[in-house]
């Protein structure tokens, strides 16, 4: 396939992409859409070592970068702890990461996800 031709979605990037929508929803102001840059967050490479981001999820989930559906579990919640790491409690961004956090782990909940994973096998 050339690279423009579109290649078919595995049950599993079906699966990790259904459950990026329904966790994007919980960021209406789409602070967690894109990678946070040095220049609106002064400092933020040299203080986050795992930076994460729905957009960079959707381009693991392209590039068959999840094994599982527990990995995309990780990666949301490195990008949830990160903002709460780099803004102070105070801050709307600490407030929405944790209001993220918190609505995402229903969203992923373990049975949730077993039962994901059930109709992927
Ligand atoms: C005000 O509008 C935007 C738009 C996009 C953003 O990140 C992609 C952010 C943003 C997102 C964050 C996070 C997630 O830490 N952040 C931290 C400090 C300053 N800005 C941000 C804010």
């Amino acid at each position: 396939l050339d690279k423009r031709e579109e290649k078919e979605q595995t049950p599993l990037q079906e699966a990790l992409n259904q459950l990026i929508r329904q966790l994007q929803r919980k960021d209406p102001n789409a602070f967690f859409a894109f990678p946070v840059t040095d220049l609106i967050a002064p400092g933020y490479s040299s203080i986050i070592k795992r930076p994460m981001d729905f957009s960079t999820m959707k381009d693991k989930v392209k590039k068959e970068c999840y094994r599982s559906l527990d990995e995309l579990k990780v990666d949301f919640r490195v990008m949830c702890e990160n903002a709460m790491i780099y803004n102070k409690p105070e801050t709307i961004y600490h407030k929405a990461a944790r209001k993220l956090l918190h609505s995402g782990m229903k969203i992923l909940n373990q049975e949730r996800l077993d039962s994901l994973k059930q109709s992927i096998d």
